[in-house]
């Protein structure tokens, strides 16, 4: 099965992949928006026209996204998250020091029309080593945690309040068998007043 994983993950990737150098906004303490590069990260969005190279990938997506949805919202309070409008983007990042800075990934929410609550990354590295960095940080209220990417680890946070970034990957390891594979799920929420919640025990976190 990782070996299937592996191959499927490469396929989206290979048929896909165009963008490169992507781009994303974050917002600092006063509000003010800058847009960051991420160099050496390159993203595609799969969909159902990768199923012929990818079924198990597409087959894991849909299932969770059909599925999670309901499982959250029946939890204790009601963040009425939806699959209607999710998007999903396959990253590969690049070995050799690629990163992603300190970010939000909806910092600016319902004035922008951005609805997404809830991120859900899945890892696609089956060789992955701690020596191949590359980390996960969640910058959290009082610590920062630490995720390694390793294969099948899923990992969820919340999209417009925790900061996040990721280590760069080890100088040292180059070539494409050391690349770093993410799966990312981003799931909206049917009540916009969850967004950027005043309530939210995160909202004093800042980018
Ligand atoms: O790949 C990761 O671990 C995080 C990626 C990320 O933060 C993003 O795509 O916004
Ligand atoms: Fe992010």
């Amino acid at each position: 099965m990782k070996i299937v994983a592996k191959r499927e993950r490469e396929r989206v990737n290979r048929r896909t992949n165009t963008e490169n150098n992507s781009v994303s906004e974050s917002i600092d303490s006063s509000g003010g928006v800058t847009v960051f590069d991420k160099v050496g990260v390159f993203a595609c969005e799969p969909d159902g026209s990768n199923y012929d190279t990818a079924p198990n990938l597409l087959t894991y997506m849909s299932t969770l996204i059909t599925s999670f949805p309901p499982l959250l919202n029946s939890g204790s309070v009601n963040y009425s998250i939806s699959n209607s409008a999710f998007n999903a983007k396959l990253a590969v990042t690049s070995s050799g020091g690629s990163s992603y800075p300190r970010h939000i990934d909806n910092p600016l929410g319902v004035k922008v029309g951005d609805t997404r609550k809830l991120t859900v990354i899945i890892y696609l590295n089956p060789e992955w080593r701690g020596e191949h960095e590359g980390n996960l940080v969640l910058h959290l209220e009082n610590e920062d945690v630490e995720v390694t990417p390793e294969s099948g680890r899923f990992v969820v946070f919340w999209s417009d309040v925790i900061p996040h970034s990721v280590t760069p990957t080890n100088e040292d390891f180059v070539g494409e068998e050391y690349d770093r594979y993410a799966l990312t799920i981003w799931l909206p929420t049917e009540d916009v007043g969850k967004i950027h919640d005043e309530d939210s025990k995160f909202k004093d976190l800042k980018v």
